[in-house]
């Protein structure tokens, strides 16, 4: 079929070429022109803009967005909208908030465009070569769509989940557990660190994943990880994020379901882009003020 494709960083490109294995007609373009002449060498359809990607289509138009979650996904639509007409796919297979989505979904409709939502998982590798998807939408464009994300998903990795929204929601969800369980891994591995035993981290990894019950892909990246530094010696434990461990313990909080694990995994990741905090230098002063006890100066 023909797909479109705006977005080619990492996820997309690969994406890209994933697609266009199966025998689908790819159009995929990005504002780095330099990435549209890569993946045009690869036998993608590179185009220079998105209003040439639109009219590229001879039949009805499905484009995928992959670019960064929030106001990039707006601006996207605003220029794709004005080349397409009623019946066409907008896939939003990024990692937008549910909630925008349920807005540019109305928003769309009133078009009579379909806002599909996709959350995708499995990184580059799954990207390139069997991805995770979790897709929300109108019967309609999940049925057009799904024979394609059928062929370029791993074999019981794609899952139509319900109305606009649901897919977005899903993967936000899938996404608080993956912090929830990154940082129980990284916990786990600071207590065997700071103890007095000496262990090979690569080996306590690969041990796990041979029939234990924590065995899994995030342990295997693990052994992986270790096997390049046996200490991660070159990396400082600084936890970015990207906002969906936020939205999921927004999502909790909306509907009052307990999330503690995932809740303080987000608060981790706050606390390790910071050197010194404010409450800690609090909690010293007071223990200073009422029991005289030592604090430690700059
Ligand atoms: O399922 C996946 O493939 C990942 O979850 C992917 O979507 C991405 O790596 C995360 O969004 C990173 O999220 P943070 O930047 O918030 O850690």
């Amino acid at each position: 079929m023909e797909i479109g494709l705006i977005g080619l960083g990492k996820m997309g490109f690969n994406m890209a070429l994933n697609m266009n294995d199966k025998g689908n007609t790819v159009f995929a373009t990005d504002v780095n022109k330099d990435t549209v002449k890569e993946i045009s060498a690869e036998g993608v359809k590179g185009v220079d803009s998105i209003e040439e990607l639109a009219n590229s289509f001879t039949g009805r138009k499905a484009v995928i967005l992959l670019v960064p979650a929030g106001e990039i996904v707006d601006q996207v639509i605003e220029q794709l909208k004005p080349h397409l007409t009623e019946g066409d796919i907008i896939v939003d297979a990024g990692n937008s908030m549910y909630k925008h989505t349920l807005r540019r979904y109305e928003e769309l409709k009133a078009s009579g465009i379909h806002l599909v939502d996709v959350g995708t998982s499995g990184g580059t590798d799954g990207a390139r070569y069997g991805l995770c998807a979790m897709m929300g939408g109108d019967d309609d464009a999940v049925n057009y769509l799904a024979p394609l994300y059928e062929k370029i998903c791993v074999e019981k990795g794609f899952m139509i989940t319900g109305r606009a929204g649901s897919g977005h929601f899903l993967k936000m969800v899938h996404n608080g557990i993956e912090y929830g369980m990154m940082q129980a891994i990284g916990e786990g591995f600071e207590i065997l660190d700071k103890s007095d035993f000496d262990y090979d981290y690569e080996a306590v990894s690969r041990v796990w994943n041979n029939g234990s019950v924590i065995r899994s892909w995030l342990i295997e990246l693990m052994e992986n990880a270790f096997s390049k530094q046996p200490k991660l010696e070159d990396i400082r434990g600084v936890m970015n994020s990207s906002g969906e461990g936020i939205w999921t313990v927004e999502a909790a909080l909306d509907y009052q379901a307990s999330a503690p694990v995932i809740a303080l995994s987000q608060f981790m990741r706050f606390r390790s882009l910071e050197d010194d905090t404010f409450h800690g230098k609090v909690v010293a002063a007071l223990r200073n003020e009422f029991g005289g006890h030592a604090v430690v100066k700059k």
